[in-house]
């Protein structure tokens, strides 16, 4: 039985994810109602031109340009038109009025999250973001709550749809960079600019909401480090399939301590790196999302599914309104987030992971030995070598003479090491003195090797 008065819910941006929240709102009214104990009903929709033509059946009554107003009358507002302001201002102003606000807004959230909740907090609202990280995923709900008894030691998620489709496409189909990328936007997982999912932002931004709730520490979006995926190349999808590996954009939040200064901190990262085949993550394709968190009483945890679309990403927001409503009628303070842990968040220098380095070197007798060497001494341990040898004539490639320094040929081979753990430090010196070297003609690759 129903018997709380009708709360009042209000939605900022008609897109993508807004224009089927509204349509889900509408259809699903009565199951709604029953389960929250109150009707949930749409007042209005903030748009920029109500007259633009929309895709989804939506009431031409419920928009309107007066975004503040509507927000005025509102008992929860739905925050989906994407940017910092006027979102901001708006999300600041719902919160002022007594309304929760439900937002799917990553880039607000990374950049202004401390703000918004300070915000909620000092007038008893909440705000719901289970949207903004891997889309129709719960993982904001089950680390903020489920895992809050336990200890989170690291998190490598593939948190980027876009990104994951077009590796995938280049890994499973030899797709190039540019026409999977097209697709991607056509099926609209990629951003309005989508720089934000190539160059690893989105990423970043997604990184820094989890990392927070994870390590219970506020992580500056800009502390975190961050490397897209334009430089990958068809060649290294190709070498990391033979190798056993698929390439991924990872973002990784992990518990670290500085190999040289013995500072306890955390570590929030997102830089395209090889994973085993038989990794779990290696087996999220196209543009799903996965989540995969190593506790310390849990174990491993894998979160799985759809991270961007219109209607995956509604049923996130819909999540977060049940949630919001129900409080409304129960009463009593939103869930309380905690950054008291306050942790010292450590540069990429800080790291510590497995490598693999492409090296193209003179076909010469004595060139292995003498890299070998290099990574011997800057205390790099190398777990394998592989090499191929171009043939001078034909350039088609033959295995092995550089190994037994038999080979009298002036072409060049193309050596693929792969390290133990070694210290993002000691990597990058022992790189930088091999590309020293007369005998490296280049420097193909150096790609981190993640999910030991
Ligand atoms: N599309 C997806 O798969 C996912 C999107 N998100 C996030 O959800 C939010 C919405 O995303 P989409 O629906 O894809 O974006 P979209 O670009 O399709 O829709 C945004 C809508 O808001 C409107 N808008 C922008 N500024 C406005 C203003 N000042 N007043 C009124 N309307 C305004 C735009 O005209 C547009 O119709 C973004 O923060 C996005 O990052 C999160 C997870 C997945
Ligand atoms: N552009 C994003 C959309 C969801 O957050 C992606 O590709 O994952
Ligand atoms: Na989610």
């Amino acid at each position: 039985m129903i018997a709380y008065r009708n709360l009042r819910v209000a939605l900022l941006g008609a897109g993508s994810v807004g224009a089927q929240v509204a349509t889900l709102l509408t259809e699903h009214h009565d199951e709604l109602a029953s389960r929250v104990g109150a009707g949930l009903d749409l007042i209005g929709i903030a748009v920029r031109d109500v007259d633009a033509p929309r895709t989804a059946p939506i009431d031409p009554a419920l928009f309107t340009t007066d975004a503040m107003g509507l927000i005025e009358s509102a008992d929860i507002v739905i925050e989906l038109m994407g940017g910092i302001e006027p979102a901001r201002s708006y999300i600041l102003h719902a919160l002022n009025s007594g309304a929760d606000v439900v937002t799917g807004n990553k880039a607000l959230l990374a950049a202004h999250g401390p703000e918004l909740q300070a915000a909620a907090e000092q007038v008893g609202a909440q705000v719901y973001y289970e949207a903004a990280v891997a889309g129709a995923i719960p993982i904001i709900r089950p680390l903020r709550d489920s895992l809050a008894g336990d200890r989170v030691k690291r998190i490598l998620g593939i948190v980027n749809g876009t990104t994951n489709f077009i590796l995938d496409k280049m890994d499973v189909e030899g797709d190039t960079f540019e026409n999977a990328l097209a697709v991607a936007t056509e099926l609209g997982y990629a951003e309005a600019d989508p720089t934000a999912d190539i160059e690893g932002y989105d990423a970043a931004q997604k990184a820094a909401i989890l990392a927070r709730l994870a390590f219970h520490t506020d992580v500056p979006v800009e502390a975190v480090h961050r490397e897209g995926i334009t430089q990958i190349t068809a060649a290294q999808v190709a070498q990391a399939q033979k190798a056993g590996y698929v390439v991924k954009l990872l973002a990784i939040c992990e518990r670290i301590t500085d190999p040289s200064s013995g500072i306890d901190g955390v570590s929030a990262r997102v830089y395209p790196a090889l994973i085993s085949r038989q990794h779990p993550l290696a087996a999220v394709h196209g543009g799903k999302n996965a989540v995969f968190v190593e506790a310390e009483a849990a174990g491993d945890l894998m979160f799985y599914g759809a991270g961007a679309g219109g209607i995956e990403t509604a049923s996130a927001v819909l999540g977060d309104v049940v949630s919001a409503a129900r409080r409304h009628v129960a009463g009593g303070p939103g869930v309380a987030e905690t950054t008291h842990a306050n942790l010292t968040i450590l540069p990429i220098d800080s790291v510590s992971t497995r490598y693999q380095i492409t090296l193209e070197v003179s076909d010469a007798p004595g060139v292995l030995a003498r890299i070998a060497s290099l990574f011997s001494e800057h205390g790099v341990s190398v777990e394998t070598v592989q090499q191929s040898i171009a043939s001078v004539e034909s350039g088609a490639t033959r295995p092995d003479a550089l190994a037994t320094g038999t080979s009298e040929s002036s072409g060049t081979a193309t050596l693929v090491i792969v390290t133990h753990v070694a210290s993002e430090r000691a990597l990058s010196r022992t790189v930088a003195d091999i590309a020293d070297q007369q005998v490296v003609v280049r420097v193909e690759s150096v790609l981190r090797v993640e999910g030991a």
